[in-house]
């Protein structure tokens, strides 16, 4: 070879490596549809046997007892046979594959065996689904797609907000109609107030009231102030606030017998009052005692209250979405029953295996296995429950806070007023200050 050609051949190559750096970086969807995805999909069919056997995933067309003359015997098949997939489809992040279950096979050893199969096609993770009897859906993401979320879109509807982006690309959103009590759980710095921030974002231009419990002096819900109908800055606040709150739902259940309905939803419009989202930002602080009976009266009291609330509120148009690092029965009496109650769960990067156990494990056990995975750097990175019960993993759009303060000041107009609630509050700051 002549150093013309190899000069010619080096430059190709640096063409190569420096364009297809290019089109990743540019068009990940096409780098992906044109190297990365026929790739992958000959590895799936390659190994499919393979990985199956290993993951008890292939099964033996025959019993595993058999006679021998008089005698019973009983042994694994050699070559069991792996369940029929069907060709990889390639999709924009990844692929799926759908699996022919054998006669006695279940999803279960399926999901069992995601992590083996991701390692095996080597991409981010593999989601496992059965869409219909006898089929399992096997769902692979190349890479990580939060680590640069694009920007999802939903439609724009009362008591529901999108807050970022699903793995599987969808959007994330909360909806309060539908799933009436969020519980938002994380370790500091993980990125709870930007996902309260993003959800007073989306809220604020709707006929909402929202009512801020901030017993960290108002330092996060403080900058929403314009926008909110109440804020309290310290338990004693927090408590008189919650009664008005729980009296408030006693009228409107007394209209609602009255009207003969079950519910704010079924009022004519004109009877129907104001849906209210009231955000706590950090539970703890509701619940912590010195030991002084009155500390340990004002914790019963708010305990009390969240739980009426959560109990009663849903029909009532009254909604609460408390975050916290913690949720665990050590803050006090009551918070294991208003955990039950808040059936929305969003859990951050938490500091310890057994928060992550206490937000997700009476719903899903793989879930908690994925929150305990979120690390440092994967900051508005959280495992999130959806309405359908299922559960996945997603990232928050980031709402500085510039941009809260800006949109709650826009919207200061639209702040419905809670009398009763106001009331309240001047009447706790007015015992404070004697
Ligand atoms: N979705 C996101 N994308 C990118 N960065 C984010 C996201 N969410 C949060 N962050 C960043 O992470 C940092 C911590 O976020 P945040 O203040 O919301 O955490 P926190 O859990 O409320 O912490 P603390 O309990 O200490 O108040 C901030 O710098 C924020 O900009």
């Amino acid at each position: 070879m002549g150093p013309i050609t190899l000069a010619f051949l080096l430059a190709a190559l640096a063409w190569a490596v420096v364009a297809g750096a290019h089109v990743r970086e540019r068009h990940p969807v096409w780098f992906w549809y044109l190297t990365g995805y026929p790739a992958t999909a000959v590895r799936v069919v390659r190994t499919w046997r393979k990985v199956a056997q290993l993951n008890d995933l292939a099964v033996s067309p025959r019993p595993s007892r058999g006679l021998v003359g008089d005698l019973v015997v009983k042994g694994e098949a050699l070559r069991p046979v792996a369940p029929r997939i069907s060709f990889p489809r390639a999709t924009r992040a990844g692929l799926s594959v759908e699996v022919r279950l054998h006669p006695g096979q279940t999803p279960g050893p399926f999901i069992a065996a995601a992590d083996a199969l991701a390692h095996a096609w080597r991409v981010h993770a593999v989601r496992v689904t059965s869409p219909e009897r006898g089929r399992v859906s096997l769902v692979a993401t190349a890479g990580d797609p939060l680590q640069r979320p694009g920007l999802a879109h939903a439609p724009a509807v009362l008591l529901s907000a999108l807050i970022g982006i699903l793995e599987s690309g969808g959007a994330w959103v909360m909806n309060l109609r539908q799933v009436p009590h969020w519980l938002i759980v994380g370790a500091t710095q993980s990125g709870k107030s930007t996902l309260l921030a993003r959800l007073v974002v989306k809220l604020a231009p709707q006929p909402v009231a929202l009512v801020g419990i901030d017993c960290k002096g108002g330092m996060e819900l403080g900058l929403f102030e314009p926008r909110l109908s109440a804020l309290t800055t310290c338990r004693k606040e927090a408590v008189a606030v919650l009664g008005a709150l729980v009296a408030e739902m006693q009228v409107r259940m007394e209209i609602c017998r009255f009207e003969g309905v079950r519910s704010i939803w079924e009022l004519p419009d004109k009877l129907r009052p104001v849906p209210v989202v009231v955000l706590v930002d950090e539970l703890a602080e509701l619940y912590l005692s010195d030991g002084t009976r009155e500390s340990k009266a004002e914790a019963e009291k708010c305990s009390v209250h969240l739980l009426r609330i959560a109990q009663l509120g849903a029909a009532l148009g009254l909604h609460l979405v408390v975050a916290g690092q913690r949720v665990g029965s050590d803050l006090g009496p009551g918070v294991t029953a208003l955990r039950a109650q808040l059936s929305g769960r969003i859990c951050h990067r938490v500091n310890d295996p057994g928060t992550a156990e206490m937000t997700l494990g009476d719903l899903n056990k793989d879930a908690v296995t994925v929150a305990q995975s979120i690390t440092s750097e994967e900051k508005g990175v959280a495992v999130c429950t959806g309405a359908d019960g299922g559960w996945g993993r997603a990232r928050s759009h980031l709402t500085t806070v510039e941009d809260a303060r800006k949109i709650a000041a826009a919207c200061m107009h639209l702040t419905p007023e809670l009398l009763g609630v106001r009331r309240a509050l001047l009447m706790a700051g007015v015992g404070e200050a004697t």
